[in-house]
């Protein structure tokens, strides 16, 4: 279980005050705001990314520093290196985070074969959110958190996802953040909206 313990949080603005909420395992959450109001703030902080004001987080009573393999976050494919190729991120993901899932299915299943070995500088941003995903789901980790992951995806690459996060969320603990509240609603077992510096709980 994440647990979230008075949370206080900002930037140049403040984010979250006084938050606390427990996110399980075997459960998908929809996290929904207007733009600029701290959903990936909220994200950074869960991994330490960017310091807390006040408050705990917790993976299973124990830190992020003491969980850090249990846990996968990359920020968005902006921040990839456009000289490696997607199969060495891949390749770098099984390896930290000591995964036994199958790489090669993962390319045939995202339909990257064509391309996975190319620097990603040749990628659009359809491939590069793909290769994202797979690293999400490589990574098997049990805490995915996932920052407007559907972005420029395709019809049929967004049901595949849909497929795999509801496959995915039957055993870990899945935090998607997505402007597409529609789309994602029917998988999610929670939806909470991010605003005046707190998380509410939506009706499902
Ligand atoms: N490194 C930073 N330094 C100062 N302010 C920041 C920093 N990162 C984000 N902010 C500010 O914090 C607020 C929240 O930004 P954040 O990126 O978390 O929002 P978001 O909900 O993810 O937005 P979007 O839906 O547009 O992706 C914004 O006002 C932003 O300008």
């Amino acid at each position: 279980m994440l647990s979230i313990q008075n949370l206080t949080l900002s930037t140049r603005q403040p984010i979250l005050q006084n938050l606390s909420h427990q996110f399980q395992l075997g459960q998908l959450y929809l996290i929904t705001a207007v733009n600029g109001s701290g959903k990936t703030t909220f994200f950074r902080a869960l991994v330490n990314l960017t310091p807390i004001d006040q408050g705990t987080v917790t993976f299973d009573e124990q830190p992020f520093t003491q969980q850090k393999q249990r846990v996968f976050y990359y920020e968005s494919s902006n921040w990839f290196d456009p000289n490696m190729a997607g199969m060495d991120y891949l390749k770098l993901v099984k390896q930290l985070w000591q995964s036994q899932v199958n790489i090669a299915e993962e390319i045939r299943y995202w339909q990257m074969t064509d391309y996975i070995k190319l620097p990603i500088k040749k990628y659009s941003l359809g491939m590069k959110q793909k290769l994202l995903i797979a690293m999400y789901i490589i990574s098997d980790a049990s805490y995915l958190f996932m920052d407007e992951i559907s972005n420029g995806l395709d019809d049929n690459s967004r049901q595949k996802l849909l497929d795999r996060l509801q496959t995915l969320s039957v055993a870990k603990c899945i935090l998607l953040t997505s402007h597409y509240r529609n789309e994602i609603a029917p998988i999610a077992d929670q939806i909470l909206e991010l605003k005046n510096q707190t998380m509410a709980v939506l009706p499902a």
